[in-house]
């Protein structure tokens, strides 16, 4: 079958895999240890998009009262992120799982020769705990975590690499995504970009940020409407 893509970009929470039940776990272990209240799964999957370590601050300035600024700048920051870290380790794969649909059209896309890759914004000691949990990292060409450039996505760096790296033009990728971000950096980066709803928007509709499509789930990649010559 011709495919309309040579190259898929992927987002990783929200898009692959659900991750926010095991994170809001591993928050609640790390607040609990410091005498702090809970956050709830709501206010945790809101937070996911700009990486771990952000939303652990902002569930730290929420537990205790202070803006992102005061907890950023907090000396006790290193110990209760290194606390988080071990917390995340333990729980990582635990109650995360990808969505329906992800692990078979991703091999049915390799298998038509597609190359694939995963742009996050989350740390790369945390996106491989999760790739690696549930057997994922062998189906991709590339892996761009937040902390593997100077910048992180909206800017295109990571998609940018990905094209460069794999000799894909920005007329033949594509991004799916499932937030404002992902839309941005597709944008920035010049690819067209797919969206899914079920992910973490912070709470908005993702129809709201403009993608080429909105999609029910990765079976669309199959049958993709094709492109104008
Ligand atoms: O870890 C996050 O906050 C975001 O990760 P994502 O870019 O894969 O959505």
């Amino acid at each position: 079958m011709h495919t309309p893509f040579d190259l898929v970009l992927f987002d990783l929470d929200g898009t692959l895999v659900e991750t926010a039940p095991e994170i809001c776990d591993a928050v609640n272990d790390t607040l609990r240890r410091f005498d702090l209240p809970g956050a709830t799964l709501a206010q945790v999957a809101a937070w996911i998009g700009h990486g771990t370590r952000e939303l652990l601050i902002q569930a730290l300035a929420q537990a205790s009262g202070t803006d992102v600024a005061t907890v950023r700048a907090s000396g006790t920051l290193p110990l209760i992120a290194a606390e988080f870290d071990r917390h995340y380790a333990a729980r990582c794969g635990t109650r995360s799982q990808p969505y329906p649909h992800v692990v078979d059209t991703l091999h049915t896309l390799r298998a038509q020769g597609v190359k694939l890759a995963v742009v996050t914004n989350k740390e790369g000691v945390y996106t491989r705990r999760v790739l690696d949990a549930h057997s994922l990292t062998p189906l991709f060409d590339r892996v761009v975590s937040g902390d593997s450039l100077p910048t992180k996505k909206p800017d295109p760096a990571g998609a940018q690499r990905c094209m460069a790296e794999l000799g894909v033009p920005a007329d033949r990728t594509l991004f799916v995504g499932d937030s404002s971000i992902d839309a941005a950096t597709a944008r920035n980066a010049g690819v067209r970009v797919w969206l899914l709803p079920y992910g973490y928007n912070m709470g908005k509709p993702v129809s709201a940020c403009g993608p080429d499509r909105v999609i029910a789930d990765l079976r669309a990649l199959l049958s993709p409407t094709p492109l104008p010559v």
